[in-house]
C-alpha cells in the first residue's frame, strides 16, 4: 500500500532540473517529523514548509498496488511529446518508493526523480537523485546526482557535505515555514543574500531558488 498526500503537474522548481514538467508525487509522513505543528520545536527537522500529513490533498489516495500508483501519475501526464517525468517527494519518499514502484514508473515510460533528506538507503533504479541534509540527520547516502542543502542551517555548515560525491552542489535558501506559498518572507529574503554570498566566496557551490514560489504555481 502506498499513501499519497498529493500529486500535481507542474514545473520541477529546484535544482538542476529546474524549469522541467514533471508530475510530482508527494508522499505522506516523514522520519524526521510528524508533520504537526505542535510536534515541530522538538523535531529533527523543524523548518519544513510542506503539509504532507495524511491522504486528503488534489490526486493524494491510498494505492494498493504499484500499477495502480503508475497508473494515476501517468494520468496527470499530457499527451503531448517529451520524455515523462516524476519527482517522488514527500514527506520522506524514501520511507515508500521500492523497486517495484521503481519497475511500475518504468513501464508507463517515465523518468524517476527524488527528493530527500538522504537518511535511507536508496532502491537502485532512481534517475535523478537530489539529496537534502538536515542537520542532526546522519546522511547514509554517499552519492547521488545533487546535493541541495538547505541555508542556512547553523549546525549543517555547506563544507560538511563535500564527502557526499555529486554532480552538482546547491545552496537553498531557507524559506519561513510559516508564509504561504507566494507571501513576502523577509527571512527569505535576508536567507537568500547569505546563500548568495555563500557561493561568491565558494565558486564550487550554486544558488537555486524555489522557482514555482517565485512563480506562483504548485
Ligand atoms: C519537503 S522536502 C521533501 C523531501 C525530503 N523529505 C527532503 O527533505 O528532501 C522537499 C524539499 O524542500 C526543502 N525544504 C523544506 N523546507 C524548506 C524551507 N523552509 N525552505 C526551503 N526549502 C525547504 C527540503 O530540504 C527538500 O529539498
Ligand atoms: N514546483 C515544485 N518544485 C519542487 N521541487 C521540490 C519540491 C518539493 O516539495 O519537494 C517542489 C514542489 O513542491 N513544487
Ligand atoms: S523537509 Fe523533508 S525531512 Fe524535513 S520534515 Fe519536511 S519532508 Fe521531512
Ligand atoms: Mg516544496
Amino acid at each position: 500500500m502506498y499513501r499519497v498526500k498529493e500529486a500535481f503537474y507542474t514545473l520541477q522548481g529546484e535544482g538542476a532540473q529546474a524549469g522541467r514538467a514533471a508530475v510530482f508525487c508527494r508522499f505522506s509522513k516523514c522520519n524526521l517529523w510528524t508533520g504537526r505543528e505542535k510536534d515541530r520545536a522538538g523535531a529533527v527537522c523543524d523548518f519544513c514548509d510542506t503539509d504532507f500529513v495524511g491522504t486528503d490533498g488534489q490526486n493524494g489516495g491510498r494505492f494498493e498496488t504499484p500499477e495502480a500508483l503508475a497508473t494515476h501519475i501517468h494520468n496527470l501526464w499530457p499527451a503531448a511529446p517529451g520524455t515523462p517525468y516524476v519527482v517522488c517527494t514527500g514527506g520522506e519518499p524514501l520511507l515508500q518508493l521500492d523497486k517495484l514502484l521503481i519497475d511500475a514508473f518504468h513501464g508507463a515510460g517515465f523518468e524517476i526523480g527524488v527528493e530527500t533528506n538522504g537518511t535511507l538507503a536508496a532502491p537502485d533504479g532512481i534517475d535523478w537523485l537530489c539529496v537534502s541534509p538536515k542537520a542532526d540527520a546522519e546522511v547514509v547516502i554517499t552519492e547521488c546526482d545533487e546535493l541541495k542543502l538547505v541555508y542556512p542551517q547553523p549546525l549543517a555548515p555547506p563544507e560538511q557535505f563535500l564527502g557526499i560525491r555529486a554532480r552538482h552542489y546547491f545552496l537553498s535558501p531557507m524559506a519561513s515555514p510559516s508564509v504561504p506559498e507566494q507571501g513576502d518572507d523577509p527571512v527569505k529574503r535576508s536567507n537568500t543574500r547569505k546563500a548568495t554570498d555563500y557561493c561568491l566566496a565558494h565558486p564550487q557551490w550554486r544558488l537555486t531558488l524555489q522557482m514555482h514560489k517565485i512563480l506562483g504555481i504548485d
